[in-house]
């Protein structure tokens, strides 16, 4: 019985591994190949939701995965400006849990080539000098300084997303 996670990145599969480390640690967590079935980029709340979702369902289809977690990161835009964020699925059997990361306003510069339809990643490369800045601490660690890294925050979204399935009792129907 395993967590089958829908990625191979390196920031999101350490963040997971911590977590079920503590909640459920007779589980062995692993990365898998997993279609997001939305574009690389994905744009605004629904999209990236979608992607979480779909990559969730495809980990939990692993043989032997008892459950699915698929992360996934996207932009969305107000009025304030562009907004770095991730949704998080996690799949157990029947039940679905969602939960969105903290957000990080994202500087104009950047906004503008995201909505001009570039992807996030590239874009911070070279803004920082960083080679594939997404699997290390990504925009979120270069933009604090560090005081926070892309793994922190999908460690709290994840946990975030476990409630339901640390509590059950408080939250069946
Ligand atoms: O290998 P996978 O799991 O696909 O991980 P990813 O980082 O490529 O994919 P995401 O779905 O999480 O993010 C979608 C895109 O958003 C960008 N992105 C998201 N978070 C980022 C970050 O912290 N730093 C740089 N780019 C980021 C990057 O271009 C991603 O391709």
């Amino acid at each position: 019985m395993t967590v089958f996670v829908g990625s191979l990145n390196p920031a999101k599969l350490r963040p997971v591994q911590l977590v079920f480390a503590q909640t459920f640690p007779e589980l062995p967590v692993q990365g898998c190949p997993a279609a997001s079935g939305v574009p690389d980029q994905p744009i605004g709340v629904e999209q990236t939701t979608r992607g979480a979702v779909q990559r969730a369902i495809a980990a939990s289809q692993q043989p032997d995965a008892r459950w699915g977690v698929g992360l996934e990161g996207g932009v969305r835009f107000d009025e304030a400006g562009a907004w770095l964020f991730g949704v998080v699925a996690v799949v157990r059997g029947p039940q679905l849990e969602l939960a969105r990361t903290a957000e990080l306003r994202l500087p104009p510069q950047v906004a503008a080539r995201v909505l001009a339809g570039e992807e996030l990643g590239p874009v911070m490369d070279g803004l920082s000098g960083v080679h594939n800045i997404k699997q290390k601490a990504g925009t979120v660690g270069w933009l604090t300084d560090g005081l926070l890294s892309r793994a922190d925050v999908w460690q709290q979204a994840l946990s975030l997303s476990l409630a339901p399935f640390l509590h059950p009792e408080l939250y069946r129907p």
